[in-house]
């Protein structure tokens, strides 16, 4: 038995290295059914220069190949058990799913909301899907919140997307993907420093598109706009990475937001499930620090306060500039971290750059 599992995984870590990509390794000898134990990710070393994946796992003989399902290592499904690989962002941290075999997620959003729960289940701000292309592209991005909503767009997690998807496919070096998402075409490129940069597209500005109630002329946009929650006005600038945002600088207590003494567990679902928002809605409080240095903290929709959120990073600046606050060019501090993001002028579409970074692999009975 022994023998036959070191076969196995000696096996198994040679195609991988070998660039075999991961759907295509299944024992071809005809004598093993396995356990499959812990898949783990080989980074690059000085003696190693291509990052690989090392699959353990048990075996035992087996009657002959006929009995054996071919399956891939990340999807058992008779088993009832889940592969994932969990990935963050700044801390914003996501369950990721190889969903290149199907057209629809493996797993309900109800699933999702359990698979989330960091008490009863493995833990995370979302679950994302990768799906086969669509319309040309290379790939389609899905993303269950937490509490099981599906969201157009995430921007932490297209930057692990994309870190999912070099690992997969065992690329090294600059890597860029055409991903279809709810907020169209999003084009992420991994740079030689192992940080993602990430074309997000033209900001949403038109109320209606946002969505949002407030009102405005000629479905303008709603910039420096007064709403109010809970008997205080704030000021707010609502913009649509695709996922709808409301950015606050200040309210009528405070003309420049101290935003560490803010209580978002009291203040963001008030926020969220605001009448104003028919879709609800994300919310950024924001702290100017110069013309090109800003902090924020976020109350995501579906998910809560959480340490970064990347299309709020990106209407933080939009907003910013069309209220006078910044140039186009700003590093945002979030709690897990800074993003740099750039509203570029030539083109109208925003760019965000930051990491992504596995944290471990597993499985997981559903
Ligand atoms: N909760 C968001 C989706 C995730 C966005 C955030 N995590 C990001 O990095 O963009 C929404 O319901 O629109």
């Amino acid at each position: 038995m022994a023998t036959a599992a070191a076969t196995v995984s000696a096996q198994l870590a040679y195609s991988a290295r070998r660039n075999t990509s991961l759907s295509s390794l299944s024992p071809s000898s005809p004598t093993f059914a396995f356990k499959f134990n812990s898949l783990r990710l080989i980074h690059t070393t000085p003696t190693n220069p291509n990052p690989s994946f090392r699959i353990s796992m048990s075996s035992s003989i087996q009657s002959p190949p006929e009995t054996i399902s071919q399956l891939s290592f990340l999807d058992r499904r008779e088993s009832g058990s889940l592969h994932f690989v969990k990935y963050h962002g700044l801390g914003n941290d996501f369950i990721l799913v190889d969903n290149r075999d199907c057209v629809e997620p493996k797993i309900s959003p109800e699933q999702a909301a359990k698979l989330c729960d960091r008490n009863f289940g493995i833990g995370a701000d979302g679950v994302i899907f990768v799906l086969p292309g669509f319309n040309d592209t290379d790939y389609t991005m899905r993303i269950y919140n937490s509490d099981g909503s599906e969201p157009e767009m995430c921007g932490n997690g297209v930057r692990c997307f994309a870190k999912f998807i070099a690992d997969l496919e065992n690329l090294q070096g600059k890597q860029s993907f055409n991903v279809h998402t709810g907020a169209g075409l999003i084009v992420p490129e991994i740079q030689e420093d192992g940080k993602v940069k990430v074309d997000m597209g033209v900001p949403i500005l038109n109320a209606s598109d946002v969505p949002t109630k407030l009102p405005t002329t000629n479905n303008q946009p709603v910039v420096s706009s007064q709403l109010d929650v809970d008997g205080v006005s704030w000021n707010v600038t609502c913009v649509s990475m695709g996922n709808p945002h409301c950015v606050t600088f200040s309210n009528e207590g405070s003309q420049n937001l101290l935003v560490d003494e803010l209580n978002l567990a009291d203040i963001g679902p008030k926020f969220e499930h605001h009448q104003m928002f028919p879709a609800r809605i994300n919310t950024e409080f924001v702290q100017v620090y110069s013309r090109s240095h800003v902090k924020m903290r976020v109350w995501e929709r579906g998910a809560g306060a959480t340490l970064a959120c990347g299309t709020g990073a990106c209407a933080v600046v939009v907003a910013a500039v069309l209220e006078g606050r910044t140039e186009r060019c700003c590093t945002v501090d979030l709690p897990g971290g800074p993003l740099e993001i750039e509203w570029r002028e030539e083109d109208n579409h925003v760019y965000m750059t930051g990491p992504a970074e596995v944290v471990f692999y597993g499985s997981v009975p559903l």
